[in-house]
């Protein structure tokens, strides 16, 4: 597991030219952008947690059938001190550092006055974000740093607390059709309250750039939500957005501010201030997007971790949502580098599997029903939402699918109804995985090999693509057989055939997330169809190709699958978890032909 975790990897300044087997589509061409965790070690100190790794950035230049691969590290603050003292001078999740090289108590009570809130990091290594043109690379803290996509170089470091009252703001924003970008951040007892706060960062006006005005300048509050407690805070990783309505869970899994504020002093890390509170619930926050303002009723459920909304719709007066859930924080435990090594299995403390639910929220609750009375009436899904007094609704979701992490689906049906999710798998072997008890998944299509463990699958819609699984899914896979090059895998979104793969011999590592970029005036989603149309759909009625292609059948049977395992059969036995280890299209049935 070193190879993949935690040894340091090179940067790859100069564009290398893969080796292309296979034949990418034509009309694929632009830039795949991704970020990651590469160097744990400086000098002879070293990381404790895999998410404290310095940010490097990574892309595949797809032009005219060729790719082209690239990394830089980012060149934060942070990397530049650590570089330049030759050691970790700058805190991260999972480390906490000390400038000051004498660490006795009386220097660290000094720098303690000057760490009561605490300055986060910028190294920002988990996600690329697009604003109007601009690109930067994002993590959870306040900063975000500006990036040039084509040369992977660093710019200029933006703080969103000069915007927005944030001392922390999720790495996973949504984007509306008109380009405005919405986000959540955490707002620390600031003026004698914690709140979460909404923010918009309006579209760009056109040209805006040019005269030098950034649209993180427009940025403005959409909706605030006092915290449950001053003190403790919900973390959170991503929200959800529907047409009309943002999603918030407000979770048990808590940071503790007062832990944070003396976390220097005691010398010990940021992800120790961080717990998950079992007796608690998980409170369910939904705003209006049309007022920005919450709605009335008080939505809660049982306590749970989330780190990957995957998407969010309305039907029937409904709002459902569907999110990967935990039962405890155990996830972030995992990647403690000490435990991601050849015992990786035996290791693992992660004591739940990923589990795809589904809530379903009445949006207009009948203030004379009855108490305990479920008010969902939706036939397509077991989800329930159960009268409480005063206002309250008490929500039980549908278990849709375990072993999925890193979600990702066709954008231009995020907030609108949606049919497929494109997810890294994980294996848990002690514990069957329950596919059986599937009612909503119709059916899913997964892609695997030896030694190979992929990223996250992003899709990318075939030029005037009409239905939602018209495109191809990239994603860049390391593995851990030293003879075997990484590579960026091309899989056909609608068979999960492979249509090609570019090689490159680099050191590459395993990222967190990333975004494509079509060449200027190439944006696949808004093309008309292009000539290589009928070739992809022709490559995509292929058979799929056994040795790297499973096919399994959830629940019901559909027409085009046919092999069948066993639950559980062909996976490793032993108290392992596997990470990523295949990539999945799960394919939920509520708007399918062939209804369960
Ligand atoms: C530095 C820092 C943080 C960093 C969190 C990170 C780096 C989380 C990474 C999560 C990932 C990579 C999830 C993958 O899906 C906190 C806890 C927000 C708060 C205090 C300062
Ligand atoms: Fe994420």
């Amino acid at each position: 597991m070193e190879i993949i975790f935690g040894r340091n990897k090179k940067e790859q300044l100069e564009p290398v030219r893969a080796r292309v087997t296979g034949k990418i589509p034509a009309w694929l061409q632009g830039i795949l952008l991704r970020n990651g965790p590469g160097m744990h070690t400086v000098g002879e100190t070293r990381y404790n947690h895999w998410f404290d790794g310095l940010a490097l950035l990574h892309s595949f230049t797809i032009r005219d059938g060729e790719v082209y691969y690239r990394s830089k590290y980012l060149r934060s603050d942070t990397y530049t001190a650590n570089i330049e003292a030759n050691r970790i001078v700058v805190s991260e999740f999972g480390t906490m550092a000390y400038p000051d090289p004498c660490k006795n108590i009386f220097s660290k009570a000094f720098s303690y006055l000057s760490h009561t809130i605490p300055d986060f990091t910028d190294n920002c290594l988990i996600n690329i974000r697009r604003c109007g043109e601009d690109f930067y690379a994002t993590t959870e803290t306040s900063y975000i740093r500006r990036i040039n996509p084509q040369t992977l170089e660093t710019l200029e470091k933006v703080d969103f607390r000069k915007y927005v009252a944030v001392n922390l703001a999720t790495s996973h924003p949504h984007y509306d059709a008109a380009g405005n970008v919405l986000n959540v951040g955490t707002s620390i007892v600031d003026k004698g309250k914690t709140k979460y706060v909404i923010f918009k960062i309006p579209a760009p006006v056109p040209g805006g750039r040019k005269e030098g005005r950034s649209p993180l300048k427009d940025t403005e509050v959409f909706c605030s939500i006092a915290a449950h407690s001053l003190l403790s805070p919900s973390y959170y990783h991503s929200f959800g957005v529907s047409e009309n309505y943002i999603i918030f869970l407000e979770q048990p899994f808590k940071l503790d501010i007062l832990k944070m504020a003396t976390a220097y002093i005691r010398g010990v890390s940021w992800a120790s201030c961080l717990a998950f509170h079992g007796e608690d619930k998980t409170h369910i926050h939904i705003i209006d997007r049309r007022t920005r303002k919450p709605v009335p009723t008080k939505y809660h459920t049982d306590p749970m971790v989330v780190f990957h909304h995957v998407n969010a719709y309305e039907e029937d007066g409904c709002l459902l949502f569907d999110v990967i859930t935990y039962e405890d924080g155990s996830l972030y435990q995992l990647f403690y580098l000490a435990n991601l090594n050849e015992d990786f299995k035996e290791n693992s403390r992660l004591t739940s599997m990923p589990t795809l639910k589904r809530f379903v929220l009445p949006l207009h609750v009948d203030k004379n029903a009855e108490v305990g009375s479920n008010l969902i009436k939706l036939s397509s899904t077991t989800a329930r939402a159960l009268k409480e007094k005063d206002d309250q609704v008490y929500c039980q979701p549908e278990l849709l699918c375990e072993g999925l992490e890193l979600p990702h689906i066709n954008y231009a049906h995020n907030g609108q109804p949606y049919r497929y999710i494109f997810a890294a798998g994980v294996q848990w072997s002690p514990r069957p995985l329950i596919y059986a008890a599937i009612r909503l998944a119709k059916s899913s299509l997964t892609w695997k090999e030896e030694h190979c463990w992929p990223a996250e699958p992003l899709f990318v819609p075939t030029p005037g693509a009409k239905d939602e699984d018209d495109g191809i899914i990239l994603s860049a896979i390391v593995s851990t057989d030293p003879q075997k090059s990484p590579f960026l895998l091309v899989l056909d979104a609608r068979t999960f055939t492979e249509l090609a793969r570019a090689s490159v011999d680099v050191e590459m590592h395993l990222d967190f997330h990333g975004l494509f970029i079509p060449d200027a005036g190439r944006d696949p989603g808004k093309q008309a169809p292009s000539q290589e149309a009928p070739a992809r759909a022709a490559a995509g009625r292929a058979a799929p190709r056994t040795d790297s292609l499973e096919a399994l059948v959830l629940g019901t049977s559909s027409a085009q699958l046919t092999a069948v395992p066993a639950p559980g059969e062909g996976r490793e036995s032993g108290p392992s978890f596997h990470f990523a280890h295949i990539l999945s299209a799960a394919a939920l049935s509520q708007n399918s032909e062939t209804e369960t």
